[in-house]
């Protein structure tokens, strides 16, 4: 098996009184894709900040490649290698499409994160930007600024920067979350695509079942801030760790 790319130990906030993430201890290999699931509460997207670095940890820390991390800013992370799904209010919402996957490209470049270069001074990366833009099905709106672009649209141009970006670590947070059924598959096939080149290590929040079916290595799951069960999906999603831990609720099936 390959060499643990990411790590977090201990890893736990608190928030005033309520421990929001329980020392969570747990590695991470390249080429492994692992859904992390849990019920609303347990802990999922706090879990994710703490790894991104959107929140400190109260304790505990998060290793990447070897190298303690847990006390970065997100842009150094970022630069290191982890890779979170961006949000909208990351993104230069009156630049259009394509120029928002070119500005990622540049900045992986080295060439620095400045909207106010010239177009014309970076054309080699824009065949580059129109590829990615093609991967995700976003030809049609390559010239509309962001800022226009419907929710589903929108969900697909986080997936392009990201593989624009193309980090060590892919952390999607349900990545298909208010897509239609015909915008859903671009982004599961693209995730898919990324698991398949086996040199990444994808981390994925899902709540659908037939997502993580297909998707997923291996399972962790959370419950109340602390893992509860990590390991094969069929192992876990049969053990009564998981059906303790959403107590009755199921994971949807949709
Ligand atoms: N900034 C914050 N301040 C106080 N409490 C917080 C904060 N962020 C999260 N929490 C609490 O921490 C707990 C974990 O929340 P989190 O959003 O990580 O859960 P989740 O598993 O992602 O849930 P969901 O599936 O609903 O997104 C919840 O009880 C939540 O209310």
């Amino acid at each position: 098996m390959s060499h643990p790319i990411l790590e977090t130990r201990d890893l736990s906030v608190r928030f005033g009184g309520h421990v929001a993430v329980d020392r969570i201890s747990c590695t991470f290999r390249t080429g492994e894709l692992t859904a992390i699931v849990g019920p609303n509460g347990a802990g999922k997207t706090t879990y994710f900040n703490l790894i991104s670095g959107q929140i400190a940890a109260s304790a505990g820390s998060v290793v990447l490649n070897g190298r303690n991390i847990t006390r970065m800013p997100v842009a150094q992370r970022t630069h290191l290698g982890i890779g979170r799904a961006f949000q909208l209010t990351n993104l230069f919402p009156n630049l259009n499409v394509l120029e928002n996957v070119r500005l990622v490209i540049q900045s992986k470049a080295g060439r620095g994160f400045n909207m106010l270069s010239m177009a014309s001074d970076h054309d080699d990366l824009t065949m580059p930007a129109e590829e990615i833009v093609e991967r995700v099905r976003l030809t049609g709106h390559a010239h509309q600024p962001v800022s226009e672009l419907s929710h589903g649209n929108q969900r697909k141009l986080e997936v392009a920067l990201l593989i624009a970006l193309d980090p060590l670590v892919y952390m999607f947070d349900e990545p298909t979350a208010g897509m239609s059924v015909d915008e859903a598959p671009v982004v599961l096939d693209l995730i898919a695509e990324l698991k398949a080149r086996k040199d990444r290590t994808i981390l994925l929040v899902e709540h659908k079942m037939d997502v993580i079916r297909t998707l997923a290595d291996r399972i962790i799951v959370l419950h109340n801030g602390a893992l509860a069960a990590d390991g094969e999906p069929a192992e876990v999603m049969a053990s009564d760790v998981v059906r303790d831990a959403y107590m009755g609720r199921e994971l949807e099936d949709g």
